[in-house]
């Protein structure tokens, strides 16, 4: 039976990372359909072929077959409406998705905006769109929400360093936690580079929206063709069949042990992006070489999309490892997850967490590829460099005013300190990984409500 996932995309960057995704995962479903091929003529959503029961997790057909009367494969006119809500505060994305080739994947109804943004004001966005807004984006909500016959969950993009993604997509995230108790809420979220150079040095007071991180060299188009990637690869178990399929609910349950230590650190193998793209790489090694080289590259720096330490290098809490390629058995991944476990640091409870997935459906460019997850203390690099940019800004009060007209100071000192929170919890079970034993029993009686949230 599906379960139904419904995507929020808030902001700017939302919104662009949003169109990366449906853009590509109609080329997947096109690519493996098994009649003639969508999206259509200039990209449009509205072809004829199969639409099948794992792709009403984030799609809805709004031209069914008349019950009773199956087509016959090949005869079935697709109208392909996906499950989003798209946000902004500023209309020029939204308008250009509404305009552009994926205009049919979404009816208008589908989207909320403003005309002005939110100024990079994580307090306008949170506060001030946030209290004008609110019930019209519960509307939203329940408008995709209401129709599933069984919702999984909620799969929200953003961005971290302006205002609206920042600020009203911290709201919207509220929100469903208040109206939608129970259903997890699954946050992709793209945080402003560590340096404060490369993606994010257009937006000074980044480190007072974000609290947390980090970035990627080269252009939007680029990094987002990455992130399309990823969140592809992420949900392509729920959009295709398969046998050892996971759904987000069961990546959340298990790679989020405590509810605060949530952070999930993407990392992908190979990476590839347009300009360098080419088919069928390591095609000439066998599966268990192949998945072999992959794990290798997933917990190495240079694939991972957070710009930090090596994973293999950090305590890793728990980690998910999801394949997609053809034909790779089982076998070869679980040969890796038992030479993982001797090789990483991870604490003594939980050197079984590991959570696999393989889809057989291939990426685009690649025959076999892998995303990692991974839940490890080394999102305290990131957090920390969020930190002392924030502090130095802070110290001096600087930027300050343009906050305390939609909220109170105080909220600074609350985020800072519940930041410093969260690596003292990192820290905890870093040390633990390493061996230090302590009886503080503290860090595990954390009830915050939890989402699972990647990061890049
Ligand atoms: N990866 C990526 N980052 C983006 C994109 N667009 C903006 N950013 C980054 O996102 C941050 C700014 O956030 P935006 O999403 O532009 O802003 P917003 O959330 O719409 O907020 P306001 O502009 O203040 O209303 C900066 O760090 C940008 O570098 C994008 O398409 N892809």
């Amino acid at each position: 039976m599906p379960r139904e996932i419904v995507t929020l995309q808030v902001g700017q960057c939302g919104n662009q990372l949003g169109r990366a995704f449906w853009h590509r995962s109609l080329h997947e479903h096109a690519a493996n359909a098994t009649t003639s091929s969508f999206p259509g003529p200039g990209g449009s959503s509205r072809t004829a072929s199969q639409f099948s029961d794992s792709m009403s997790t984030f799609f809805s057909n709004s031209n069914p077959p008349p019950s009773g009367k199956p087509l016959a494969p090949g005869s079935e006119i697709l109208d392909l409406k996906a499950r989003a809500c798209l946000i902004d505060t500023e209309d020029g994305v939204v308008s250009e998705t509404l305009r552009g080739p994926l205009r049919d994947l979404f009816a208008s109804r589908q989207t909320l905006h403003d005309v002005s943004g939110a100024g990079n004001n994580w307090a306008h966005g949170y506060h001030g769109y946030g209290d004008r807004y609110e019930e019209a984006i519960a509307e939203l909500v329940r408008s995709q929400a209401e129709p599933c016959d069984s919702l999984q969950s909620f799969f929200l993009m953003h961005s971290l360093g302006g205002g609206t993604g920042s600020g009203l997509g911290t709201r919207v995230l509220q929100l469903l936690a208040d109206e939608y108790r129970g259903v997890y809420r699954f946050a992709t979220s793209v945080l402003p580079s560590k340096d404060g150079k490369g993606g994010d040095s257009d937006v000074v007071v980044a480190p007072y929206n974000t609290r947390p991180q980090v970035g990627a060299g080269g252009g939007f188009d680029d990094m987002n063709d990455v992130v399309a990637r990823l969140l592809t690869d992420l949900t392509a178990s729920m959009r295709f069949p398969g046998q050892l399929n996971t759904d987000l609910n069961e990546i959340t349950t298990n790679l989020v042990p405590f509810p605060r230590l949530h952070y999930l650190v993407p990392s992908l193998a190979p990476i590839k992006t347009k300009a360098t793209a080419s088919h069928g790489s390591r095609g000439g090694m066998n599966s268990a070489v192949q998945v072999k080289a992959l794990v290798r590259d997933c917990f190495g720096a240079d694939n991972c999309l957070v710009s930090t330490n090596p994973i293999r290098d950090s305590t890793v809490i728990a980690c998910g490892i999801f394949v997609r390629g053809k034909g790779v058995p089982v076998s070869d991944v679980n040969a890796n997850v038992a030479r993982l476990q001797n090789e990483l640091r991870m604490p003594s409870w939980n050197r079984e967490g590991f959570k696999i997935g393989l889809c057989e459906v291939p990426a685009l460019e690649n025959n076999v590829s892998m995303m990692t997850l991974s839940n490890s203390d080394v999102i305290n690099d990131v957090f920390g460099s969020v930190s002392d940019r924030f502090n130095k800004l802070w110290r001096r009060k600087a930027m300050v005013h343009h906050y305390t007209q939609y909220c109170e100071e105080a909220e600074f000192s609350e985020s800072i300190e519940s930041l410093a929170g969260v690596m003292e919890e990192y820290a905890t079970v870093g040390q633990r990984g390493r061996g230090a034993d302590t009886k503080d029993e503290r860090i595990w009686d954390v009830n915050r409500s939890g989402a699972g949230r990647v990061l890049f």
